[in-house]
Formats: structure tokens, C-alpha cells, sequence
């Protein structure tokens, strides 16, 4: 069948209203139509043609990135384009840039912990791009003063950084403080005096992050003006004396908590996309499986391929609801802030910090997993999954290294439950720890598999889990005289109590969204089945948790298992159209075997021939290399 819509048969099948759901998906109406028209914005004009990235050099390819940033910001102006449609063609255009470090932390880091004076200075260069900034805070080796390495946009292009580093005043050492530095001239670009500035080097991939100039730096007797230290924390007066304002030294974190919660925003659209590719391209693709001379299966009928797909499909959208919940929690401990509210920060920094973990982590492998539910042609450039999953996996390290990070949450577990003694009623997140002594010992009550359906179940089976995991931890934490060494030895079990805390987070805000009234024909249905689908998955998968923790018993796991597989068949009808409410143009999903109409074997097809390899019939080298390998061969035939 050539031309046409080869998933219109799917299409058909949808059980509910999918331009519904793309709303739902999108956050509103208004967040649906800024999207839909700015990411068609981008895909019909040609100077954001990304399909040749995979071919050009590290140069080329650099000085490519370099005249898109400088277009897209020409577009804004002209266009007169608001932040959040400047915001969105970013993402559409999808190309990590210098831009996404000055816009995504440079300017925020300055936001957070400058001062109504330093704010004013700089915000304004900054908006204008009269200044380029980057965020400058990770070491090559370790300890805030050998050579900075890896901050992106600092390699090559960066005017500024706000630079971390140890404050030293009468010889005390006050810790990590942000600065704000000069690095290039705004004249002709070159690094000012003492400042040794360049590029670290190719990066995993072929394209994919290294549009970036993630660079290393070093100073040799650099003066930092003293109004350039960051001072909203602290501060140091012209008689070089330090002090603190009356708020949290953490807040010179502050700008990870930002930029972590925007992470988790973005799991959801990665994962979603290689989502999006793997069930179009499952359900045109047929092998095996015909009888009596009829059409062979299609691989997305498969069992196997249902039981590693659906999970993904449900984790996109339950990404994608925990990642509006954090949003709005972000703004909430912001609003807080600035009335001088800081109780709701350690809270702030466990959840962005933990679910960056979690998200990203489950997106690079569920990206891979993509790639394989995509068989052979998932390998090709082509499908698009390659690229994708080398630009997202870094997200696994950088904003914090995903164990790290994990250990953040379980100290924060920690002090929750001790702080329980003294009578603290957790809140938020947490509140179901006061709830503790009925979660030791409380029963599943599931007797047959459709009881694994009711929220109220699977939230106390998760609550549980959570709660014993973190309270086995706690008991043989208190068995150590050294608290740290405690932590330290422990730190295995730790990371996974801290897993069961923000698998539950997740799953409970999945339920929350449920309870919100969501309109259109069969969306909430929907929803719901991705909802037990993801929460029985991770039941599934993590068995182990809840049958040591006893909080089900094996027959009850049997049952969950057994109510998910009744699940993917409720889901598969509905597959193409759950992924085509993600509403993402054949432009950004860069993918032929993701597209649209789902054409595949043409398009791969002529796709091959525009490989420069076939830009010859015979191939440069043959001369050189093969013929007289050739000629060699016969002539030893001949002997
Ligand atoms: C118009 C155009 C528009 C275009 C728009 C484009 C927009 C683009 C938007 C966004 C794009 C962003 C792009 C991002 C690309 C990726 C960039 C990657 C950048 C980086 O990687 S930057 C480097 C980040 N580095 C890390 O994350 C390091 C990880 N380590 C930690 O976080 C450590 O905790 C620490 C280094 C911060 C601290 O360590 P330490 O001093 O030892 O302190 P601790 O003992 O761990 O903690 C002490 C105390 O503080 C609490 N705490 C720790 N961190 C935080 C925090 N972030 N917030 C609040 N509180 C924190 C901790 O819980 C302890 O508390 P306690 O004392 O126990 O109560
Ligand atoms: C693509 C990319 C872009 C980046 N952009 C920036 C940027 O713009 N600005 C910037 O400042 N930085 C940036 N970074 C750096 C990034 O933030 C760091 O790489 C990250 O925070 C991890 O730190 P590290 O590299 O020192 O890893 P390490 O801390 O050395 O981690 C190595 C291993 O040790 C383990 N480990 C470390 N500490 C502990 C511990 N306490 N307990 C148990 N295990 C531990 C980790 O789990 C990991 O397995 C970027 C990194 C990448 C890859």
C-alpha cells in the first residue's frame, strides 16, 4: 500500500476522544494550542532541518547549532514571541544549545541569589543577550578549586559565568558561594586576563549532545570584584567582613531544585516520544504468526511486546502528571520564599531531587528499551531512538548524579522518621508517615485480581512498602555509635527506601490526577487503566520489596500479575491513539519509523539512498584498498 494512512485502521480502534486527551496531555487548552502551533512553527521551516546532524562534523555541526540559536532568537524578536512560546520553539527545535544553560540556569542562579541590586544590573544584559552565561560549578577532580569542567555553553561562547567557589576572607573558609564572572571580551570574544577558557571534547554520540561546548576553565590570579559575589545568602562588606542574611545557606542550591523540576518535565516528553515511535512502528510491523496464508502478526499483538511497551507508555504519563505536580510545588516553595517561608524547602529539594532520579533514569533505559521493541531498524539513525538516547542519557548524571541524589532524599527519609518521636506531624509527601504504626503492621486486602484495581489498596500496599523500607533503615542506622558511618555502610539499602518513596509519590499523584474532573469521552478511563498499569508494573517489578516487607503475600502478587496482563488488553485498542495525543509532528520526532502515517518501508527505503555512502556506485577507497586486495586473492587462487 503506498501513500495513505497505514494506522487509520488503529486510529479507528481508539476507545475514547483524543483531541481530549491532548489536552490533558498538554496541562490546558491554552498550553495545547501554544504547543500545536509553535512546534508546526518550527517543522515547516527549513532552517531547523536537524535530519543531516548525525552526518556533520563536530565543527560543522557546532557552527549549525550556533546559526539555529541565532535564528530562533531573530524568530522571537521578530515574532514578538512570549517566554513560554520562546520556551516551547526551544523544545520544538531540539538542539541543546549555549542558550539552554544562560536561560536555564545562568539567569536563574542570578534570579535566586542575587540581590534586588545585583538583579538589576545583570537580569537586563542578560535578557537581551547582551551577555551570555553559563553555570559553573563541577570540578575536573574535586573540591570547588582545581579547573572547572563540563558547565555547557562555557567551551566556546559564554561571555559570563555565575562561577561556585570557596569563599575565603581573614583566612576562614566559608564554604561554596556563587559569583558572577567575566570570562570573554565583548569586543572580539577572547578570554580576559588569567582566564583559561576552551571545549572538552567529543562526547558519547554522533551529534546528539555535542552541540554543546561544555568547556573547562581555570583562573590565574583573576580578580572577582567584590559586588560580583552573589549576596543574597550572604554577603562580604567593603571591610571584608562576612556575614549571613536571616535565610537558609541551602539556597544557594536553589537553582537545582529549578532546574531538576524542569528535568522531570522533560522525562515525560523523552520518554514519550521514543514511546511514540516504538507503538507506531509495533503496529506496523507484522512477523510470523499467519494462518491459513493470512497476514502475519503484527508485533505489537505479542504478549512480550505488551509487557515492555505498555509499562513505558503508562510511565510517559505518569511522568508527565508528577512532573506538573512538582511544578506546581516549585512555585508553591518559591511563593514561600519570598514571604520568608522556608519550611517546605528540605520537602522542595527530596521531591525534584529524588524524582530527577527516578524519571530519568526510568526514561534512558525505557529509550533503549525503545530501540529494541523496534528490532533491527530501531539501530538505524533514521528511527530517530539512537540520537534520542544519546542526548538524554547524561540526564542520569548531570543536575546531580542519580545516586546521589537518592542519598539526599534518604537523609531527608531519616530525619522525617526521627523527627516523629518529638511529635513533628509530617506533611505533604511524607504524611503518610504518621501514619507509620499502622503501616507496620497493616494487611493487603486483595482476594481477587480486579481488587488490585481500587486506588485505596494499591496506595496503602505502596505506603507500606515505603514506610518499612525507610524504617528498617532507621532501626539499623540507630545501631551504629557513628551516625555518618552508619550512613555510609548502609547507603545500599538507603538508595532503594528512597526508589520506594518516590515510586509512591508518582503513583499517588497519578491517583490524585484521576480524582480531578477530567472531561471528554472515555479520557478518564483511559487514564485510569495507564494509572493500575504502572502501578502494578512497579508492583511486578519490585515483588521482592513487598513480599520481604510483608506487605502482600505471594498469591497476592500472583493476582497483580495476573490483572495486569487483563490491562495491556484493555490498553492495546487504544495504543496508537494514546501516543498520537502526545501531538508531536514528524518533525520533531525525527523518526521514520515513528511517523505519522506510518509508511514505513518506503521512506526507509529511499532513505538509504541518500546516504553519502551511495552518493557513488563504486565507493572512494575501492581503487586504493579492495582492488588490489582482489587482485592479490586471485592471484594466490591461482598457486
Ligand atoms: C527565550 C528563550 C527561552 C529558552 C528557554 C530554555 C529553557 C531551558 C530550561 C532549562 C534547561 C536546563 C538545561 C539543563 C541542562 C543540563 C545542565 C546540567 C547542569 C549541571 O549539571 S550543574 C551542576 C549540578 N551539580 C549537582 O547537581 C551536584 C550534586 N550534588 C549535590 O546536589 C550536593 O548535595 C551539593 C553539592 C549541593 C551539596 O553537597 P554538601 O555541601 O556536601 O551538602 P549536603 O551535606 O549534601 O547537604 C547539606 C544540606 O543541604 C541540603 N541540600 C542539599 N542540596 C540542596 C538543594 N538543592 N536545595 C535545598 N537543600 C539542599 C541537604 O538536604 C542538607 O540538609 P540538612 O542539613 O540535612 O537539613
Ligand atoms: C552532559 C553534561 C552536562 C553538564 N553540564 C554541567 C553544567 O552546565 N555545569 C556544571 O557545573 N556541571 C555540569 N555537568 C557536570 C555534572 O553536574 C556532574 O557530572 C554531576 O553532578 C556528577 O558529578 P561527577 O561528575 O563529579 O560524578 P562523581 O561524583 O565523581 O560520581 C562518580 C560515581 O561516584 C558515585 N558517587 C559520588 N559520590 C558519592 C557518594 N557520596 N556516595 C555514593 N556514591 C557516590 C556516583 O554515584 C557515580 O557512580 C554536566 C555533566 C554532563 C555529563
Amino acid at each position: 500500500m503506498e501513500g495513505g494512512d497505514h494506522l487509520a485502521h488503529e486510529r479507528k480502534k481508539a476507545q475514547f476522544d483524543v483531541e481530549a486527551m491532548k489536552i490533558v496531555w498538554a496541562g490546558s487548552r491554552h498550553a495545547f494550542e501554544v504547543s500545536d502551533r509553535i512546534s508546526k512553527l518550527v517543522a515547516s521551516d527549513p532552517a531547523f532541518r536537524k535530519d543531516n546532524r548525525p552526518m556533520l562534523s563536530r565543527k560543522e555541526l557546532f557552527k549549525n547549532t550556533l546559526r539555529k540559536a541565532a535564528y530562533a532568537w531573530k524568530r522571537i524578536i521578530e515574532l514578538r514571541l512570549s517566554e513560554e512560546e520562546a520556551s516551547k520553539l526551544r523544545f520544538y527545535v531540539d538542539e541543546p544549545a549555549f542558550t539552554d544553560l544562560h536561560w536555564g540556569m545562568f539567569l536563574p542562579a542570578i534570579k535566586g541569589q542575587g540581590t534586588e541590586e545585583q538583579q538589576q544590573k545583570w537580569l537586563p544584559l542578560a535578557y537581551k543577550m547582551q551577555i551570555i552565561g553559563c553555570y559553573a560549578q563541577t570540578e575536573l577532580g574535586h573540591g570547588s578549586n582545581s579547573s572547572k569542567w563540563w558547565p555547557g555553553g562555557l567551551g566556546k561562547i559564554s561571555t559570563h559565568a555565575v562561577v561556585y567557589a570557596r569563599l575565603i576572607t581573614d583566612g576562614q573558609d566559608h564554604g561554596v558561594h556563587g559569583f558572577i564572572v567575566q570570562l570573554r571580551s565583548l569586543d572580539d570574544h577572547s578570554p580576559l586576563p588569567g582566564i583559561t577558557v576552551g571545549d572538552i571534547g567529543m562526547k558519547f554520540g554522533n551529534g546528539a549532545y555535542n552541540t554543546m561546548d561544555n568547556g573547562v576553565l581555570r583562573f590565574d590570579h583573576v580578580r572577582i570584584p567584590r559586588d560580583q559575589m552573589l549576596m543574597k545568602v550572604s554577603q562580604v562588606s567593603r571591610e571584608g567582613k562576612y556575614s549571613q542574611s536571616n535565610v537558609p545557606r541551602q539556597l544557594v542550591y536553589g537553582t537545582m531544585v529549578f532546574v531538576r523540576q524542569t528535568i522531570v518535565a522533560d522525562a515525560s516528553c523523552a520518554l514519550s516520544r521514543a514511546v511514540c515511535i516504538a507503538t507506531r512502528y509495533s503496529a506496523v510491523r507484522r512477523q510470523f504468526g499467519s494462518q491459513n496464508g493470512g497476514p502475519e502478526t503484527q508485533v505489537i499483538d505479542y504478549k512480550t511486546q505488551q509487557s515492555r511497551l505498555f509499562p513505558l507508555l503508562a510511565s510517559a504519563y505518569a511522568f508527565r502528571f508528577v512532573g506538573e505536580w512538582l511544578k506546581w510545588l516549585y512555585t508553591d516553595v518559591t511563593q514561600r520564599l519570598q514571604a520568608n517561608d522556608f519550611s517546605t524547602l528540605p520537602e522542595a529539594h527530596a521531591c525534584t531531587a529524588g524524582l530527577k532520579s527516578l524519571t530519568t533514569a526510568a526514561t534512558a533505559d525505557g529509550i533503549e528499551e525503545c530501540r529494541k521493541l523496534c528490532g533491527g531498524h530501531g539501530y538505524l539513525c533514521s528511527s530517530g531512538l539512537p540520537e534520542l538516547f544519546a542526548v538524554y542519557v547524561p540526564a542520569c548524571t548531570y543536575e546531580g548524579d542519580n545516586t546521589v541524589l537518592l542519598l539526599q532524599v534518604a537523609r531527608f527519609l531519616v530525619k522525617t522518621l526521627s523527627q516523629l518521636g518529638s511529635g513533628k506531624q509530617p506533611v505533604g509527601t511524607t504524611a503518610y508517615m504518621g501514619q507509620v504504626e499502622h503501616l507496620m503492621q497493616c494487611h493487603c486486602n486483595v482476594q481477587k485480581a480486579e481488587d488490585w484495581l481500587k486506588p485505596a489498596v494499591i496506595l496503602e500496599a505502596f505506603e507500606a512498602r515505603s514506610a518499612r523500607m525507610s524504617v528498617a533503615c532507621a532501626k539499623n542506622l540507630s545501631k551504629f555509635t557513628n551516625p555518618e558511618e552508619g550512613f555510609a555502610e548502609l547507603s545500599g539499602d538507603l538508595v532503594e527506601a528512597a526508589i520506594a518513596h518516590c515510586q509512591l509519590i508518582i503513583v499517588s499523584k497519578f491517583i490524585e490526577k484521576l480524582q480531578q474532573d477530567i472531561p471528554g469521552k472515555g479520557v478518564k478511563q483511559q487514564l485510569g487503566v495507564l494509572c493500575n498499569i504502572y502501578a502494578l508494573f512497579l508492583l511486578h517489578k519490585h515483588q521482592g520489596d513487598f513480599l520481604s516487607t510483608g506487605c502482600i503475600t505471594p498469591k497476592q502478587a500472583y493476582l497483580a500479575n495476573e490483572q495486569l496482563r487483563a490491562l495491556y488488553s484493555q490498553a492495546r485498542p487504544n495504543a496508537i491513539a494514546l501516543v498520537d495525543a502526545f501531538n508531536y509532528t514528524d518533525h520533531y520526532l525525527g523518526s521514520i519509523l515513528g511517523c505519522y502515517d506510518g509508511n514505513v518501508y518506503p521512506k526507509l527505503y529511499e532513505a538509504a539512498w541518500k546516504d553519502p555512502l551511495n552518493d557513488s556506485v563504486v565507493p572512494d577507497g575501492y581503487r586504493e584498498y579492495i582492488w588490489p586486495m582482489l587482485k592479490q586473492q586471485l592471484r594466490t587462487a591461482r598457486l
